[in-house]
């Protein structure tokens, strides 16, 4: 039996420090962000819906899709987020659960699951235990303030387009504490997954 690991947090809360460390450890991880970058390549069907969708405008002139641009719609305008979503969300997770299922059958001990959306999109049946990477409020914008080099505001935008990170950190069968050093949080996460018996011996 595989035991499914989903890990999860808000923005900027320490996911990929967090799964880098997995892997290191050795643990498979699939990641939710890269699934949704993968899924929107030139060529794809969701690429081709969100050009239908939000039109040419924000294409950039290598013909990929502006990030940065389509960003500053969605996280502006909950309409505009739940278009994207809606075309973006299903192609993501045919891509993860056909990942998963290629692990299982591989005999995967751990397998992880790296999901910021994990709860706003209903998907904690996926997993068997949940973990949460877990920082105070003002750590996670001067974070993710400095990470993108967003404004107060652009920051605030992206963090109220995700459910409080005190709501999460409710509802995880494991908590990080991610407000310290990355020392701190790798003597945490290591204790969690030895509960979890989660490490190949
Ligand atoms: C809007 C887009 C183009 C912005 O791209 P950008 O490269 O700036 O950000 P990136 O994709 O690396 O996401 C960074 C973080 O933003 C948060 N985030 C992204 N999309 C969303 C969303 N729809 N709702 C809430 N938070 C989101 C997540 O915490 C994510 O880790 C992109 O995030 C996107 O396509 N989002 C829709 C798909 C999605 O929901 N992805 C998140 C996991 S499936
Ligand atoms: N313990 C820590 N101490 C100092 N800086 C940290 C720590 N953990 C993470 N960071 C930094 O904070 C920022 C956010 O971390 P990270 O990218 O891991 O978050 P994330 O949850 O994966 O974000 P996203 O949801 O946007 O993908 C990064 O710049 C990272 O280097």
């Amino acid at each position: 039996m595989t035991l499914t690991i989903g890990l999860t947090g808000g923005i900027a809360s320490g996911k990929s420090t967090v799964s880098a460390m997995m892997r290191e450890l050795g643990l498979p991880v699939i990641d939710a962000d890269e699934a949704a970058r993968a899924v929107v390549r030139p060529g794809e069907d969701a690429y081709r819906q969100i050009i239908a969708a939000f039109g040419p405008g924000i294409l950039q002139t290598n013909g990929e899709i502006d990030r940065a641009k389509l960003g500053a719609i969605v996280f502006n305008d909950e309409e505009e987020r739940k278009k994207l979503n809606a075309i973006v969300h299903p192609a993501v997770r045919q891509k993860m659960l056909a990942e998963k299922e290629a692990l299982v059958r591989s005999g995967a001990k751990t397998v992880v699951l790296d999901i910021p959306l994990l709860f706003e999109s209903g998907l904690t049946s996926w997993v068997d235990k949940v973990l949460v990477v877990y920082v105070d409020d003002d750590i996670q914008l001067r974070r993710l303030m400095e990470r993108n080099g967003f404004t107060e505001e652009e920051a605030r935008a992206r963090i109220r387009a995700q459910w409080p990170l005190v709501e999460k950190r409710k509802r995880a069968d494991a908590v990080i504490n991610n407000n310290g050093t990355r020392e701190e949080t790798r003597r945490q996460l290591l204790a969690i997954l030895k509960q979890w018996d989660a490490l190949e011996k």
